[in-house]
């Protein structure tokens, strides 16, 4: 069940542009009043797709036979991740002259948006248990099954006020709120000025899934803005169903009713942990931990993602996991080429409900490594950009002390990147390398449509990974006698097909706790 202008008139339009609580200001770095017409750029991220053949890059490792791409097309065996990164970083690989592309875009009296997609996180006490009610109500969260859907509101009602005074005590114990938002509205900024220091003139806009400001928040000022061109980035390093999913699925819902945006042209950059500028902004977090230490080459390195179901993975085709460890392993083969041989290893956090998550746990691995005679552990939190309560509450207190009982002498913990510098720029390159593909991957590029994550329209990107809309199928549990993880599971289960039935029961006859208490109204 449980299953998250002209070219000169540019600058004019720019200066002229409003600003508002959501919504960056223009960049403080003068803009340009003219572009650099003769400015080249190489694809150096397999994000990119072009008309052209040139590499879209996870093309040729989902499907590498069909794979028109360059390195696809190569009599080499399909090219792992690595060799792609690698490939890829080379400028004289696929250079791409997209002078012709930025003039179209300016010539043509564009307005650029850029829409940052995130998480959002309760900003007082009292937003707490509203904000876990639309979490838990997005059917990318908890998918019940098809005849189920009506209760996934009540459902939502139920499992918020039952949880909310546990993830209190967590928001309390982190200064009364998540971090996120102000995070996200500094990196917007960051990103506006790195864009705007390319030469690349652009507003960015902050959409959250589950708090202010909500993305229907942001796409209302993306029309009054009259935005024509939008990229739209979720600030997830690698994809998942339930977060960067979510998020495109709505904003695909929000698109299909407006006639404004269904004839914006955009593009959606899903997802981008394979990037040469986050990867070595990642190392250089780790190095400058791992030097804290007072034996560095001795540190196990603990990178800890946040979980997800595993029937996502395995019965919905959740490409979370792979991404995951692909992302690892590039930033180990970074640290390694800056002489850094330290062990590692990867586990999942922050599960809830009863099914089965991705394993290995982190708070099994951290007492299995400390069983080991592991004694210096740097934790990096891996799937996320920013601190949030997971960073600062499970893995700063709760991780910390579990390692310590654990036999752990040594503990760090790398700092989430934040505004980092060659983040930042990285994630403006990705930007500027999408610009030519805005609105042109829906009506003319095949591959786009074979890769597993295609740089295209958000309908097609929802369509790729989860075309039948679906409900996932159940975990698959393999039965055991005793009070064992799978007893917990399907105690778990019995437990929520009875609180299932309860509320079927208010649902229909208006009666029963829930009504008393108020949560839900009385029938009419
Ligand atoms: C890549 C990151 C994330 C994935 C994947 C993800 C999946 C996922 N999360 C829940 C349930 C909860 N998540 C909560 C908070 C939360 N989740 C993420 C990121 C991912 N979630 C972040 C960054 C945050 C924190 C936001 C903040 O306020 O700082 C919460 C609320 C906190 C709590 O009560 O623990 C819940 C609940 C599920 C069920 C899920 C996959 C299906
Ligand atoms: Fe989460």
């Amino acid at each position: 069940m449980w299953s998250l202008m002209g070219i000169g008139g540019l600058g004019f339009w720019f200066r002229r542009w409003d600003t508002s609580a959501y919504l960056h200001s223009w960049c403080s770095v003068p803009c340009p009043s003219r572009l650099s017409l003769s400015r080249t750029y190489s694809i150096k991220s397999s994000l990119i797709g072009s008309a052209t053949g040139l590499c879209l890059g996870q093309c040729c490792r989902i499907k590498p036979l069909s794979c028109k791409c360059k390195l696809g097309r190569s009599s080499q065996p399909p090219p792992d991740s690595r060799q792609h990164f690698s490939a890829s970083s080379s400028a004289s690989e696929a250079v791409l002259t997209a002078q012709s592309d930025i003039r179209k875009l300016f010539v043509a009296n564009e307005k650029i948006g850029v829409l940052l997609l995130n998480l959002g996180g309760p900003e007082t006490l009292d937003d707490v248990q509203p904000f876990l009610f639309n979490l838990f109500a997005d059917p990318d969260i908890i998918r019940l099954p098809r005849a189920f859907r009506f209760l996934q509101k009540p459902l939502a009602q139920f499992i918020s006020v039952a949880r909310a005074p546990k993830s209190k005590e967590g928001y309390a114990s982190i200064g009364g709120g998540s971090p996120l938002r102000q995070i996200t509205d500094a990196q917007g900024e960051a990103l506006m000025e790195a864009l705007c220091g390319k030469d690349i003139p652009a507003k960015v806009y902050v959409g959250m899934r589950y708090w202010h400001p909500f993305t229907e928040e942001a796409i209302e000022q993306i029309k009054k803005d009259g935005i024509t061109k939008l990229v739209v980035l979720p600030l997830y390093p690698q994809f998942s169903i339930s977060t960067s999913g979510s998020s495109l699925r709505l904003l695909e819902s929000i698109f299909r009713e407006d006639e404004y945006l269904v004839n914006m042209q955009h593009t959606v950059i899903p997802s981008w942990y394979q990037r040469e500028g986050y990867i070595k902004a990642m190392a250089t977090l780790i190095e400058k931990e791992l030097l804290k230490f007072p034996k560095p080459q001795k540190v196990m390195i603990f990178f800890s993602a946040h979980g997800v179901p595993l029937a996502y993975v395995e019965e919905a085709g959740d490409p979370y996991k792979a991404e995951m460890e692909e992302c690892v392993d590039l930033i180990m083969e970074e640290l390694e080429k800056r002489g850094m041989a330290n062990p590692s290893t990867l586990a999942y956090q922050s599960r809830v409900g009863p099914v089965e998550w991705l394993k290995p746990y982190t708070d099994e691995t951290i007492i299995a490594l400390g069983q080991r005679g592991v004694k210096s552990l740097l934790a990096v939190p891996i799937s996320f950009v920013s601190e949030h309560i997971e960073t600062l509450e499970e893995i700063d207190v709760e991780y910390k002390e579990l390692a310590l009982q654990s036999g752990i002498k040594h503990w760090g913990r790398v700092p989430a990147l934040g505004c980092e510098p060659t983040f930042i720029s990285d994630l403006a390159d990705a930007v500027i390398e999408s610009l030519p593909y805005v609105g042109a991957m829906a009506v003319s590029n095949l591959e786009a449509r074979q890769s597993l994550v295609p740089l295209g329209s958000v309908e097609e990107l929802l369509a790729t990974y989860d075309s039948k809309r679906d409900m996932l199928p159940p975990p698959v549990i393999v039965w055991e006698w005793g009070w064992t993880k799978s007893a917990e599971t399907w105690n778990g289960r019995a437990a929520m097909l009875a609180v299932l039935a309860l509320l079927v029961l208010e649902v229909t006859t208006g009666q029963g706790l829930l009504h008393q208490w108020g949560i839900l109204p009385p029938l009419p």
